[in-house]
């Protein structure tokens, strides 16, 4: 059963980079589109640069892919291209972030990328029912300054726009640092999420808790640095989306079957499972399911555990989030009752 048990499964994703979906198909072709010429001649060149010691060695060439994205037609073809990923994952809920200072930074404004991203949504949502919610992510290596600009930019699109987040290079930009802007898009109905406890210390986990006011924790797997830390998180069911497939390739662990998501998870943790972004860290959400089996032996039971804390963790109303849990135990109802038969 286990095999199919992940692909059949509905999932949620809740920590997805969505410049981080950018193929390099896409970028290739995207680049042959806009005269760009870049340090690529084909597919595989691309494949072999994708080789990283630490998150600073992605997030140059993230940022310098990214670049290929100009026109209102290529946000809209990056993010169907990931929607259509989700329809054949079975991800029937996601919470998309975007960096839009990755984007003003080099002139392509939010009336640029903002009807680009809506556009695929809504027809996503239109032909097969896709459910999406979109997070604008602050680059922590910029200034605060910066990011109020950047919230004071997305205010004619904040009825699209569910939460915040905070993303970037980690080390040396505590949560802290944002505490105001966080505060002002608290008091504009916005909700609150924060990359923490990746590369910077667990610190940074209670400095996105208390100073930012986050509803949860992006990767977080340093948090088992910190005991009283992981108490806190297990009592208050702060949920961490974890994802071990870009963990492997930044070198946050060596070895897959070094990682401690599962013994998160057995402390009582809501931990959830994510690909990050997956063009650049070899697998899409399945894939990340999969590594856990292969390497750690996950059972189905924590398979299934993982899969109902994704909903759990989202941002569904109360009675969506129902509606999902319990259309996963009718599913495994029916596989046990087609297994005895
Ligand atoms: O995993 C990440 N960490 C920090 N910044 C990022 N930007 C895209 N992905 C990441
Ligand atoms: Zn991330």
């Amino acid at each position: 059963m286990s095999m199919s048990l992940i692909q059949a499964l509905p999932k949620a994703e809740l920590h997805l980079h969505i410049e981080g979906t950018l193929t390099p198909s896409r970028m290739m072709a995207l680049a042959k589109k806009h005269n760009i010429s870049l340090p690529y001649v084909t597919l595989e060149d691309i494949q072999a640069a994708y080789q990283f010691d630490d998150l600073q060695s992605f997030l140059n060439l993230y940022y310098q892919g990214a670049d290929v994205l100009r026109e209102e037609e290529d946000f809209f073809q990056l993010m169907w291209d990931y929607l259509l990923v989700c329809k054949e994952e079975n991800i029937v809920h996601t919470e998309i972030m975007f960096d839009p200072q990755t984007h003003t930074n080099r002139g392509v404004g939010f009336d640029v990328f903002m009807p680009g991203f809506l556009s695929a949504i809504r027809k996503a949502k239109r032909e097969w029912g896709q459910s999406t919610k979109l997070i604008m992510s602050f680059l922590r290596d910029l200034t605060e300054a910066q990011a109020f600009d950047t919230l004071d930019a997305s205010m004619p699109y904040l009825a699209d726009i569910e939460a915040v987040g905070l993303d970037s290079a980690e080390k040396a930009n505590p949560p802290e640092k944002f505490r105001k802007v966080f505060a002002k898009a608290k008091s504009l109905g916005l909700k609150r999420v924060a990359h923490a406890g990746e590369e910077g210390p667990a610190e940074y986990i209670w400095g996105a808790i208390n100073e930012l006011n986050v509803a949860r924790i992006d990767h977080g797997v340093r948090a088992t640095e910190d005991n009283v830390l992981l108490r806190f998180l297990r009592e208050h069911q702060i949920p961490l989306t974890v994802c071990p497939l870009s963990n492997i390739k930044l070198n946050v662990f060596d070895k897959m079957d070094q990682h401690n998501i599962l013994s998160l998870l057995n402390d009582g943790l809501c931990v959830t499972v994510n690909s990050d972004d997956p063009s650049y860290f070899g697998g899409y959400l399945n894939q990340n399911y999969k590594e856990l089996q292969h390497h750690l032996d996950a059972t189905d039971d924590q398979i299934v555990q993982l899969i109902k804390n994704s909903f759990l963790a989202s941002f569904l109303a109360p009675d969506e989030k129902e509606y999902w849990l319990v259309e996963i135990d009718r599913m495994l109802d029916r596989f046990t009752s087609e297994l005895s038969n």
